[in-house]
């Protein structure tokens, strides 16, 4: 390729969303707003030092098209129309992948329009990144919706060095195996130098994918526990593949919920609440992966029980909306607004509601303030991850008290194995995992927080981003811990 078509930025992060909000003024202007969130925190002085870009979706229909030149980076917004929102987005990426790889919680549906617009927007993905990647750039394509944008990008730019990193599940080979286009998908995550998971059981099926299905050479038992990587042969190159769990801005966080004016917000949250003995709280997108209707369920038949007593424990729920023209996600919705009704019927009284929902994006601030007023945080997904909201309470706990009870189905699990660990599936379960959090002995609880606390103070998201980044450079060659 002519040198003229290089682009100038040295390190590009692909991802569907840009790490803006924008907004459309009455005039028909668009301002274009920081969102921040762990992963653009954590690239920042990368993408500021080496002349950094950003391709994304800006989030809305018929935006975008032109870059953006920002403080820290050259902001790329891919222009998606409206079909092309419904068929990637809301079809191929949430209706067909997020459910098969979420162990198909819901069913996942398959079509060929949807799949076609998944082609050409990935296209478009790689297409956008060419155009801005100088010579020999570092390019790191994020997640589900853009698996086939390392083989694109690739074979547009052979001269680039390539990672790719799932936030997802990589689902067994039963599962998989359903994909009408499993093997482009395998093929199109085969063109990066360097293929991530949180897990090491999504690396290791994966490795198996690519042998089985695609018909390449691996190498085998390299991803267990205190490996290193496993290693495709994909012509004359190597994919490495290896496992890198994500994680959050801990000691930012910690420091947030530490400051007098966070805490005093947390004083008011327990009064506005009604002083109860006892705050639960979850914290969710309002997703069906998350497991909000097991949870309901078990705080249900927990009152019912005379477990927990709605006059001393309240629970609040935070879900952000999500998804919402997804019909799964407004089927779902139906059903937790009518449990949470339900309970509150049952059990609540004027003034005192068992359950407070609410269901709206909280403020960061007002976040970690719940965070930190919680004396139990519930995270009981079907199947996540990572889940960031877990280590996000554990951060929050400067006095390490508080409990956490944790689906044995996240990510999270394989690191927080002090939590009160449970089966999602196991209602019984579930339910004695929150009596014993609620009712843990202070010193037991402490020994567990602290042991938490260790954990993500230690690994943060910056240690991830590095470590994935340096094997990316070959100047690593160890996955952490
Ligand atoms: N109601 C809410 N208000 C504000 N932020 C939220 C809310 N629910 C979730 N979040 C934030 O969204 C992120 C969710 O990340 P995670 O738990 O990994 O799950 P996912 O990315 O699947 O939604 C966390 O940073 C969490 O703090
Ligand atoms: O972009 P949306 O459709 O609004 O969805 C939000 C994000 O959800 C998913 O998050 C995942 O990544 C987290 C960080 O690695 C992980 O902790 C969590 O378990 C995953 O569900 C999705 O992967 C992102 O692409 C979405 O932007």
């Amino acid at each position: 390729m002519a040198a003229a078509a290089f682009g100038t930025s040295d390190f590009i992060v692909v991802a569907n969303r840009l790490p803006v909000d924008v907004e459309r003024a009455p005039d028909g202007t668009l301002n274009w707003k920081e969102s921040p969130g762990g992963l653009v925190t954590a690239l920042k002085p990368i993408l500021s030092a080496r002349n950094g870009a950003w391709v994304g979706w800006p989030g809305a229909p018929d935006i975008g098209g032109e870059p953006i030149p920002g403080e820290d980076m050259l902001l790329m917004p891919v222009k998606l129309s409206a079909q092309e929102v419904e068929e990637h987005y809301e079809g191929f990426s949430n209706g067909s992948l997020w459910p098969l790889y979420h162990d198909v919680i819901v069913k996942p549906e398959y079509h060929r329009e949807w799949w076609n617009t998944y082609v050409e927007v990935n296209r478009r993905f790689a297409e956008e990144t060419a155009k801005v990647a100088a010579e020999g750039a570092t390019v790191w394509v994020q997640d589900y919706q853009l698996q086939l944008v390392p083989k694109m990008l690739r074979m547009l730019r052979p001269d680039l060095k390539i990672g790719f990193f799932l936030h997802i599940p990589f689902p067994p080979v039963e599962l998989f195996m359903q994909m009408p286009w499993r093997r482009e998908i395998i093929e199109g995550i085969l063109g990066a130098d360097l293929v991530g998971f949180h897990l090491p059981g999504g690396a290791q099926n994966f490795l198996y994918l690519a042998s089985k299905l695609a018909g390449y050479s691996t190498s085998k038992n390299s991803v267990g526990v205190r490996s290193k990587f496993g290693v495709v042969t994909v012509g004359f190159r190597s994919v490495r593949v290896g496992a890198f769990p994500i994680s959050i801005e801990s000691a930012e966080l910690s420091a947030t919920a530490k400051l007098p004016e966070t805490r005093q917000r947390a004083r008011g949250l327990r009064k506005e609440l009604g002083n109860p003995e006892k705050i639960l709280l979850g914290v969710d997108r309002l997703d069906y992966t998350k497991g909000i209707d097991v949870r309901l369920r078990a705080i249900g038949e927990l009152y019912q029980e005379g477990r927990l007593d709605p006059e001393r424990h309240v629970f609040v729920q935070l879900a952000t909306p999500s998804r919402e023209r997804v019909e799964s996600y407004k089927v779902m919705r139906d059903d937790i607004e009518r449990q949470v009704g339900r309970i509150n019927g049952d059990f609540g009284r004027v003034g005192r509601p068992a359950i407070h929902y609410i269901h709206r994006p909280v403020p960061r601030r007002e976040l970690l303030a719940f965070f930190a007023a919680a004396d139990a945080m519930l995270v009981t997904p079907l199947r996540d991850g990572m889940n960031l909201v877990a280590k996000e309470y554990i951060a929050c706990r400067n006095d390490s008290t508080g409990a956490l009870v944790l689906s044995e189905f996240t990510g999270a699990a394989a690191e927080l194995r002090q939590a009160y660990l449970c089966n999602p599936h196991d209602l019984e379960g579930v339910k004695n995992a929150i009596d014993e959090a609620v009712h843990q002995e202070p010193e037991e609880g402490k020994r567990r927080m602290r042991t938490m606390r260790r954990q993500v103070l230690q690994y943060d998201v910056d240690r991830w981003a590095r470590s994935f980044l340096q094997t990316l450079a070959g100047t690593v060659d160890e996955t952490p811990a």
